[in-house]
């Protein structure tokens, strides 16, 4: 392993403007699954030798990625995904606890359109991880127009991350049916308060969503079209068949597997999720109209 040296993995739109922010300050090799034209793209195998990676792949391809490709080395890995795994419920963080040990893992969460990012727009991000000491290797690697910030709480930044996308798809459908500003503020209020008290079940901190992880994220992607997620809402809420939305999209929108996780989970748990759950009745087809009925029913 080559010591202090940097690779991301996944050249999708994360991982490319991951790799611009970081490449401020060093040099930053950068692999995919297909081959790309970017400075210092390298092999998956020149890239798993660097000492600290930046793994940048949708939530749901992750396990079979890591079982397929990753051995582990003594690497610090940051995950970049924000989703939780449809098939098994599974939060990441669980995922990767089967490849890599907690101490040599984070998770990056709060508001960051990788557009904005590549653009070098100021940003602030959290590190969430068991070990302070992991946040304090990677955050010097940031470039000064991001801000990083610590925090503990694995779960509560995951369940916040991959929550937010579902309450997104929600606030497009809000705006695509033309619900107004009011409708779209106490869904997203509403929002707020349903992911904090799914996460609590699983032992998140009220103050992550609170803050950059929770209502900053929420913030930020339910209330703009540069959101793949809230555009996936528009979509269905003008009666777009969601095969169609997804090729028009061309990228990954995480909020429409995880709207099955949690609904699964809300289930299995009984733990109210009202949003969440009408986000994947109207993905599995229920009229949108229909379900604005259903959750204004008092
Ligand atoms: N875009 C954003 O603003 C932000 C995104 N995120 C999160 O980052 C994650 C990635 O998002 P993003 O980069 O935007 O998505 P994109 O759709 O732009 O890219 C995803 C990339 O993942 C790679 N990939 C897909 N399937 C596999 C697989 N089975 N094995 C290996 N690689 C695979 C693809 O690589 P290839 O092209 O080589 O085939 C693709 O480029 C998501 O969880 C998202 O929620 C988090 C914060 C901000
Ligand atoms: O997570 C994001 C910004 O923080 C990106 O959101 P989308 O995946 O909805 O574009």
């Amino acid at each position: 392993m080559i010591n202090n040296s940097i690779a991301v993995i996944g050249a999708g739109k994360w991982g490319q403007a991951l790799h611009f922010a970081l490449s401020q300050k060093q040099k930053v090799l950068i692999t995919s699954r297909t081959k790309k034209d970017i400075e210092n793209f390298v092999d998956l195998k020149t890239a798993l030798e660097c000492k600290y990676l930046i793994i940048a792949i949708p939530a749901q391809e992750i396990r079979s990625w890591l079982k397929d490709n990753f051995v582990f080395n003594g690497q610090k890995v940051l995950v970049a995904s924000k989703g939780i795994e449809a098939s098994s419920g599974e939060f990441l963080n669980e995922i990767y606890s089967s490849f890599v040990p907690k101490k040599n893992i984070g998770f990056i969460s709060g508001p960051s359109f990788a557009t904005e990012v590549k653009q070098g727009l100021p940003c602030a991000l959290v590190i969430n991880s068991n070990s302070k000491k992991l946040f304090k290797q990677f955050s010097p690697f940031f470039p000064n127009f991001i801000k990083t910030y610590y925090s503990s709480d694995v779960i509560g930044a995951e369940v916040a991350g991959a929550y937010k996308n579902v309450l997104a798809i929600a606030s497009g459908i809000c705006e695509g049916l033309n619900l107004g500003k009011n409708a779209q503020a106490s869904l997203i209020a509403r929002g707020l308060v349903e992911m904090e008290r799914f996460g609590k079940f699983f032992g998140s901190k009220k103050s992550t969503f609170l803050g950059l992880s929770g209502a900053g994220d929420l913030f930020l992607t339910a209330n703009s079209t540069m959101s793949r997620n809230y555009r996936v809402g528009l979509g269905l809420a003008l009666n777009k068949n969601l095969e169609d939305i997804l090729i028009e999209l061309g990228e990954v929108a995480e909020g429409i597997k995880t709207a099955e996780a949690i609904h699964n989970l809300s289930i299995k748990y009984n733990i109210y999720t009202p949003i969440a759950n009408e986000v994947n009745l109207i993905l599995d087809g229920k009229s949108p109209k229909d379900s604005l009925k259903d959750l204004l029913k008092h």
